[in-house]
């Protein structure tokens, strides 16, 4: 996206614990791309990255509601890291952050309250125990509180946090699993939420080219965007987990059953913490981590969709991808990869 949209750019480094082999791919055009492996959690390894460079989008985290890594690593991925990337920017001069927090730093909280398509200043209880946002809402303190410490030479580092809800388009493992365990069970998928439940849904490209304008604009508007939060939104319809993905996995072949859930709330409550239990039991042994956990099920049973303008009053944001063609573009990915 910012190879694309944005023309004044020299150099894109991308700083990865994996480096992947699409990088190479953008190395053809007139724009330096240098790919650099390294771990956020390593001070030096950020501090040399940083170093020079104009902008740093802060994207890197450890995305994990599974049980798969410890709370230890969450936190040290997504809050040491973070700070990591601050101080980097301030021994290094660099004066503009942007961070990918999460939705989940505001919710679906522990205590399961519905958040209805509200704005940056929905008043709503953000508590939580699970890691993963513990530690994104840990994270996005840190990036705020940064805003206005002097950077090297003297100069104000001006942050903001953009907060994306959940993500699809293409890439999207998740979406990818659902597709091929429906097509184990013969082309169905069986209701498991109920429908009423909305779930707040954001185009991957949107989210980038949101991030892209705030890169851009967070210079030239410091005094209106230091410090500030912004979800992320677009057009994406307002339903359910499961109906949302099915407008992609219809198209695909499969049929979501049922209008009700199939299982009773208290029956797929139990399942999940027996999922947890055999987590707990078998860690010894192996890594057992079902998508159904009490957490996922809580996030996925709780309605949490936004509904604000607040990007495109500060940046003038608009979705650079309409929802046909997030659409469009989601299935032939979901399509095309499991060929
Ligand atoms: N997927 C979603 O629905 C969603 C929603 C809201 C916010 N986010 C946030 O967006 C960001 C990207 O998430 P994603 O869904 O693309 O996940 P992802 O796992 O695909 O991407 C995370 C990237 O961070 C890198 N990374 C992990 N640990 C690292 C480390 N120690 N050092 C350097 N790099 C490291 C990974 O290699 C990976 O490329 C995360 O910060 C996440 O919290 C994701
Ligand atoms: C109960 C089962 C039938 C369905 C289980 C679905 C579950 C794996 C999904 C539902 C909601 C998903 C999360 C949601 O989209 C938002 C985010 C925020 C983001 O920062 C990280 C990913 C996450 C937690 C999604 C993970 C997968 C979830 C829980």
């Amino acid at each position: 996206m910012l190879l694309e949209q944005e023309p004044r750019l020299r150099e894109l480094r991308v700083f990865d614990l994996h480096l992947s082999s699409w990088l190479e791919e953008l190395k053809t055009g007139p724009v330096q791309v240098t790919p650099i492996q390294g771990d956020v959690t390593q001070a030096h390894q950020v501090a040399a990255a940083v170093s020079g460079a104009h902008v740093v989008i802060h994207t890197a985290g450890l995305v994990d509601v599974f049980g798969r890594a410890s709370p230890e690593t969450i936190y040290k991925v997504n809050v040491q890291g973070t700070q990591n990337v601050i101080e980097a920017c301030v021994q290094t001069g660099t004066r503009f952050l942007v961070y990918t927090s999460s939705m989940e730093v505001v919710g679906p909280n522990v205590k399961g309250q519905p958040f209805y398509r509200g704005n940056e200043d929905t008043p709503y209880e953000a508590l939580h125990k699970h890691p993963y946002p513990q530690s994104k809402a840990q994270a996005e303190r840190l990036v705020l509180q940064a805003n206005g410490r002097k950077v090297q030479g003297g100069l104000p580092l001006v942050t903001c946090a953009l907060r994306p809800t959940g993500i699809y388009g293409e890439g999207h493992q998740i979406m990818r699993d659902f597709y091929l365990q429906g097509l184990r069970l013969g082309s169905r998928l069986f209701r498991a939420i109920p429908a009423s439940v909305e779930h707040g849904r954001v185009y991957v490209g949107n989210v980038a080219w949101m991030h892209v304008l705030v890169a851009r604009e967070l210079e030239p508007r410091a005094e209106l965007m230091g410090g500030q939060v912004y979800f992320c939104y677009d057009k994406s319809p307002y339903k359910s987990y499961e109906d949302f993905n099915m407008e992609f996995l219809g198209p695909c072949g499969l049929r979501l059953v049922g209008t009700r859930p199939l299982l009773p709330y208290w029956l797929l409550m139990l399942l999940a913490t027996l999922n947890a239990l055999l987590q707990w039991l078998l860690r010894p042994l192996l890594l057992y981590a079902p998508l159904l956990n009490p957490y996922t099920l809580a996030i996925a049973n709780t309605t949490f969709t936004v509904s604000t303008n607040k990007a495109q009053r500060h940046f003038g944001y608009e979705p650079l991808f309409s929802w046909e063609d997030s659409r469009t573009r989601t299935i032939l990915w979901v399509q095309g990869s499991t060929q």
